[in-house]
């Protein structure tokens, strides 16, 4: 597996990331949040787009995410922009959808790009030829918000983004029972041993939960935590999940990732 370069990060290298979501609205709380994350062991950025009031002012979004990236500094940002479909709270169609992304990329303004595999491959496809050229990494993300796919499915779409040669891939998905949890960690751990990318996977919700914490021992390479436990349904604080990781590393119980 060839670990993810964001920055100064190696994603696959080591611990799970912390990735912490923005989800604020106005361009001051977006900054204001962004300040915050800094006081944590956050190890890298989200700010999902789709939260943002000013998400159709594409020279708006720019200076934010200018803003975004000087306060952050090393701390690698990844901008994510959803559909309702794929979990995000507003309305984008793929136009926007392709617009705001190509933007994102030819601004520099984001360290990696985020594929959604639900939009349409001949926009995907242009995006990642733009990402290439402009040398912007690729996120290629996979999101279910009604259920977890079988676990058939779940290797076949993970074994199909891995096809499209992206530089990381996304798993997140709504379980529905405790066997979907065995799923999605089957599938992810799975995959690690054949595909060249570091893969990240989430259940969502409180059944997810043991999710946000696992990924060290089925291969996945990052999780998603909060300033404050439950700010999203089964979220941990992000200092919760840094005791985790680090215990369960020490205990020695995980498994050595590819690569290291
Ligand atoms: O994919 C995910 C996972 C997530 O939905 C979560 O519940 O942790 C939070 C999102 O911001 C992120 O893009």
């Amino acid at each position: 597996m060839k670990p993810a370069k964001l920055k100064k990060l190696y994603l696959g290298l080591g611990l799970p990331k912390i990735c912490v979501p923005i989800s604020e609205r106005s361009a001051s709380e977006v900054i204001a949040f962004a300040g915050q994350i800094l006081s944590t062991s956050a190890d890298l950025v989200e700010w999902r787009l789709d939260y943002f009031d000013d998400v159709n002012d594409s020279e708006k979004i720019r200076e934010t995410a200018e803003k975004l990236q000087q306060i952050l500094g090393d701390l690698p940002l990844v901008i994510s922009l959803r559909d309702k479909s794929e979990g995000g709270h507003a309305h984008i169609d793929d136009l926007t959808y392709q617009q705001l992304t190509s933007q994102l990329i030819s601004n520099h303004v984001t360290d990696a790009v985020e594929l959604n595999w639900s939009r349409p491959v001949s926009i995907r496809q242009q995006l990642h030829n733009l990402a290439t050229v402009n040398n912007v990494p690729v996120l290629e993300s996979y999101y279910n918000m009604k259920e977890t796919p079988s676990l058939v499915d779940l290797k076949d779409v993970l074994g199909q983004m891995a096809n499209e040669q992206v530089d990381f891939i996304k798993l997140a998905v709504q379980p529905n029972q405790h066997r979907d949890i065995l799923n999605l960690m089957e599938a992810t751990l799975t995959a690690s041993e054949t595909i060249d990318q570091p893969l990240v996977s989430v259940a969502l919700g409180p059944m997810g939960t043991i999710t946000r914490l696992s990924g060290r021992s089925f291969n996945s390479a990052a999780t998603f935590a909060d300033l404050k436990r439950s700010s999203l349904p089964g979220h941990l604080s992000v200092e919760e999940t840094r005791q985790f990781l680090t215990a369960l590393d020490e205990t020695g119980i995980s498994s050595v990732q590819v690569g290291e």
